[in-house]
This record gives structure tokens, C-alpha cells and sequence, in this order.
């Protein structure tokens, strides 16, 4: 006989999504169970972000360690050391596991079954020997790699996301297939560690943001000697001589490279294998698991969130999600889940930040009415005092000086959004944006300054100087 289980909420998968129902359910003193088949933690935190940014952040300190004669540093650096620099990945994957461990779960009053989960009727999922009926399911399955069914790869020991992080010694020369954020950090961490990097991008890399803006991040990371293969298809993948080759086409003919290793970073795939939708009454689409605006699937008793679902695909968003789903199970509010006004930042050297509409959209829907601002790092005191003047932020302003959107490249390009994302969050004009104080020296008055050039016409407008010029006749 199984153990029956008869929770309140029923969640699927202990990913940022899913942590996150788990979490706010047991604090409001609701009875949930959360059912995880791998590592507690998910993606994110032991095969995405979190590896992914501290491999970034030792890369980035072996190049700063190394001669800048621009700023006068002649350090004697012979090199990364790449198997300490996967010992910083580990320790820090450690030190934010217990975080999201079965134990801190228990503690805050989680049931925490650790099986695979699959639905077998409607109503009623089954993990591993135990039955769960509970009066609500999230499903927070998150997503895998995306592996092209590109003829030879299977053949070869290709990489993804979820072995990279394994290897101790620095590839010689790495390949990486699709020029998306994974593989442009993963390029310049690794270059930055040692390895020689070739991407392979079927189109455009970065395609997802400002092509301004991203021209900036890939002429910096071709700087540090990353080579770009843009508009470049991989046709096949073969072994040569105890290396990998890849076989590709441009417009400027076939493009073959050899490596020692290769990476596919070429998009995520939902995790819905097993989980028995069908009998669920759970409808699916191309990118995921198919729900309303308010999260919830063809059955009304599930609600799907994070990468499951497709579109933005972050740790962020799958939270977010989390919060929505939330506030629809426990007190019945209507929700209703924004997609564009996710923020999203690739962590590059200089980073680059999104939020909102791109100047596309906004001049889809508001034609004319739309206004690009914009400040350069250069003009900036504290990035001259750090040496990091490459960079530029874009407002994009519209009817009456709101902000529609924002998109930056820079060093901490990442921070700065968030002030963005809370203006646009907000509502904010232009207005918002100048009437606030700034401390000096900070990258924050960037923003200050793009937002002021919205009223750069004010000096010269007749009426504006006739009202001056009223105003000083009373002393
Ligand atoms: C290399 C890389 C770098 C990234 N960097 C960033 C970043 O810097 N910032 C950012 O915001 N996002 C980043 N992301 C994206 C981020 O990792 C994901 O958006 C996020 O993890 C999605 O959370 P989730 O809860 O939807 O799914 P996941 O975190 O994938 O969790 C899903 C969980 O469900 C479990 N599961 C699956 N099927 C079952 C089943 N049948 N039964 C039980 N359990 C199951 C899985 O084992 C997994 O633990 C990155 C991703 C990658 C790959
Ligand atoms: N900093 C962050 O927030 C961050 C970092 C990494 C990943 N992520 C998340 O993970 C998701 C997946 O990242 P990703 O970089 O794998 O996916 P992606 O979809 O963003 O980029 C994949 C790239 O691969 C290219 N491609 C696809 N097939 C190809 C082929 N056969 N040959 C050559 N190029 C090919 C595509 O044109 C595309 O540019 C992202 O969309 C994002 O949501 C976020």
C-alpha cells in the first residue's frame, strides 16, 4: 500500500520556482509538500548561475591580476590557476547550498520527498511509493540543454551546462556552439582562465538585446581574444585525431574548426519527460508547458512556473513566478504575469542589462512619441576613476517622458538596472528620474544625466525663457 498524502499544495521540482512556493507556503503555516528527483537547489544553483558567475569572477580576477600598463600595474602573472579557480566554483555552490538544503526545508515545515514525480490522474501525483492528493500542484520542472540534432555530435564528447563545471584542467582550445549568454560567458571565463575560445554562432550573438549595446560586449570580448564566428551554421561534428572538429557554413563559404573541447550552449528544452501531462489533462506547446496569464494550466487545479513554461528563462523570473502562483493558491487574488518587464543582465566584462521594451517595441506602439536618451560611461567621473569607460546607457522615454525601457552595457551595468527596474516597476517619468540626489561619484548618476537630456530643449524654448525672465523681476 502507498503512503497517502492529502497537502495543501503539492510542488514539483526544488528549483528557484519551486523553492520559492515551498518557502512562502510553510511560512504562512499552509501544508505543502515539495517533491525533487536531483540537487536541491536546481539549475541555478549547481549547474547555471552560480557556478557560471563564480568561474566569471575568477576569471575576472586573473585578469586583473595580470599587466595593465594602463593603469600602471606590472604585475609578474604566469597564469590562472584553472583547477583553483573550479576550487572558488565548489566552495561557493557549498557555502549557498544549505540554503536551499532538505534540511532548511524540513526546518521551515516542508514535506520534502525526494523521488521523481509523475502524475496519474488529474488530481493525483505519485513520487516514488507515495500517492499525493493535494488541492493544488506546481510544476517547476525547469529546463535542460537544447542539443541540435546536428549530424556526428552524439558521436563526440560534447559538453552543455551541466558537465562544464566538472572539468579541473583548462580546455585548450574550446569550442563553443551557439553565441547566446551562456556561451559568451562561458567564452570570456575561459579565455580569461587560459583556454583558447572559437564561438559558433548560427546568427547573431547576443541577438536577444540592443545591437548597440551588445556590439560593445563582443568587441570587448573579442579583445580579450575570444574569435566570433557570427552567421556561421554548424553542419556536422566529427573526431579527428583525438580532437573535436566542427564543420560549418557562412556566407563566405565552409568554415572548419578544430578544438580540444566542445561546448553546446545553443538554447534550454522543458523538463516534461515522465511527468506524466497526459493524464494530468495538462496541455504542452513548443516551448513548455502551456498557461494563462495567471500561470495556470489546462487543468485548472495545476499552475506551471520559471523555465518549464519557456519564455524568459531566469532565476529571477522563476521567483517572480513563484510569488504570482502564491497569491492565486492562498488568497485567491487575480494575478497576472508581466513578461515585459523582466529585467535580464548577461555578467560579461562589461556587463549588459535589459529592462522593459526595446526601441523596436516601444516604436511599434508608440511611433514618433518615443525618445532615445542616453549616457556614455566615458562622461561618467566614478567610471573615469575606475578606469572602466566603456560603456553607455539608453532610456527610451515615451508619451509624457515615461520609462518604457532600459538597456545598459558597462561595468556594473547589472546594479544599475536594478534602479531601472524599480523606476519602471513605478511608473516613472523623466521627471522621476532628474528629481532625485544622486551621491557623487557614482555610476547611478548615469542615469540622472540621460533622463536630464530629455528637457535638453527647455533652455532654448521661447516660453520656458519668457517664464525666466517673468520670475526674476521679484529679486
Ligand atoms: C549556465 C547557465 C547560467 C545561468 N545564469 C543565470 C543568471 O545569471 N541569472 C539568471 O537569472 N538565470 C540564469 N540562468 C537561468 C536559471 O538557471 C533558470 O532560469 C532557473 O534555474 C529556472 O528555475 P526553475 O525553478 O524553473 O528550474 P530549475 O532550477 O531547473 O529547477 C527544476 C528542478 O525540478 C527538478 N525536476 C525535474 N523534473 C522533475 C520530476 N519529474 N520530479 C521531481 N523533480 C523534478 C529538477 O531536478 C530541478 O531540480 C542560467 C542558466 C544556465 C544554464
Ligand atoms: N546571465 C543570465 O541571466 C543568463 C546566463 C546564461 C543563461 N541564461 C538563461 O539560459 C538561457 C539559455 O542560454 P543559451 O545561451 O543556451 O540560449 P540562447 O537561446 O539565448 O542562445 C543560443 C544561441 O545559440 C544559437 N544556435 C542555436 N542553434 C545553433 C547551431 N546549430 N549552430 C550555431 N548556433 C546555434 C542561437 O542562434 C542563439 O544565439 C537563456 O535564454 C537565459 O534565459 C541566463
Amino acid at each position: 500500500m502507498p503512503d497517502i498524502l492529502t497537502p495543501d499544495i503539492c510542488v514539483i521540482g526544488a528549483g528557484s520556482g519551486g523553492l520559492t512556493v515551498a518557502a512562502a507556503a510553510a511560512a504562512f503555516g499552509v501544508d505543502v509538500v515539495l517533491v525533487e528527483k536531483g540537487l536541491m537547489g536546481g539549475d541555478c544553483l549547481n549547474y547555471g548561475c552560480v557556478p557560471s558567475k563564480a568561474l566569471l569572477s575568477a576569471a575576472k580576477s586573473a585578469k586583473a591580476h595580470g599587466p595593465d600598463p594602463k593603469i600602471g600595474v606590472e604585475a609578474g602573472f604566469s597564469g590562472a590557476n584553472f583547477a583553483s579557480a573550479n576550487d572558488h566554483v565548489r566552495s561557493v555552490i557549498a557555502a549557498i547550498a544549505p540554503h536551499d538544503s532538505v534540511e532548511r526545508f524540513e526546518g521551515l515545515g516542508v514535506n520534502v520527498i525526494k523521488a521523481a514525480a509523475r502524475f496519474a490522474s488529474p488530481d493525483t501525483v505519485m513520487a516514488g511509493e507515495t500517492e499525493i492528493r493535494a488541492r493544488r500542484f506546481v510544476v517547476a520542472t525547469g529546463s535542460s540543454p537544447a542539443v541540435p540534432p546536428i549530424p556526428g555530435l552524439s558521436d563526440v564528447d560534447y559538453l552543455t551546462n551541466e558537465s562544464l563545471f566538472e572539468l579541473r584542467q583548462a580546455p585548450e582550445h574550446l569550442i563553443i556552439i551557439g553565441g547566446g549568454p551562456i556561451g559568451l560567458e562561458m567564452a570570456q571565463a575561459h579565455i580569461r582562465l587560459g583556454s583558447r575560445v572559437t564561438v559558433v554562432e548560427a546568427q547573431k550573438a547576443l541577438g536577444k538585446d540592443d545591437p548597440e549595446l551588445a556590439a560593445i560586449v563582443l568587441s570587448a570580448v573579442k579583445k580579450d581574444g575570444v574569435e566570433i564566428l557570427e552567421g556561421t551554421a554548424v553542419k556536422s561534428v566529427s573526431a579527428v585525431d583525438g580532437l573535436i572538429q566542427v564543420d560549418a557554413e557562412s556566407s563566405h563559404g565552409a568554415v572548419s574548426v578544430k578544438g580540444s573541447h566542445l561546448l553546446v550552449a545553443t538554447g534550454r528544452k522543458p523538463n516534461l519527460d515522465g511527468l506524466g501531462l497526459e493524464a494530468a489533462g495538462v496541455d504542452v506547446e513548443r516551448g513548455g508547458i502551456k498557461v494563462d496569464k495567471g500561470l495556470r494550466t489546462s487543468n485548472r487545479k495545476i499552475y506551471a512556473i520559471g523555465d518549464v513554461i519557456g519564455g524568459l528563462q531566469f532565476t529571477h523570473a522563476a521567483g517572480y513566478h513563484g510569488g504570482l502562483a502564491i497569491r492565486s493558491i492562498l488568497f485567491r487574488l487575480p494575478v497576472r504575469e508581466d513578461r515585459v518587464n523582466m529585467p535580464w543582465v548577461t555578467y560579461t566584462s562589461p556587463e549588459l542589462g535589459h529592462v522593459g521594451m526595446n526601441e523596436a517595441q516601444a516604436r511599434k506602439q508608440h511611433g514618433d512619441k518615443v525618445k532615445i536618451l542616453t549616457a556614455d560611461y566615458a562622461a561618467n567621473d566614478r567610471a573615469q576613476a575606475e578606469g572602466a569607460t566603456i560603456g553607455r546607457l539608453k532610456l527610451i522615454a515615451g508619451p509624457r517622458g515615461k520609462l518604457l525601457g532600459a538597456d545598459i552595457v558597462g561595468a556594473q551595468a547589472g546594479e544599475v538596472i536594478n534602479l531601472l527596474s524599480l523606476a519602471i516597476s513605478k511608473k516613472m517619468t523623466m521627471k522621476d528620474l532628474t528629481g532625485f540626489v544622486a551621491p557623487y561619484p557614482t555610476l547611478g548618476e548615469l542615469v540622472r544625466r540621460a533622463a536630464t537630456s530629455y528637457y535638453a530643449d527647455a533652455p532654448s524654448n521661447p516660453w520656458v525663457r519668457r517664464l525666466v525672465r517673468f520670475l526674476t523681476q521679484f529679486g
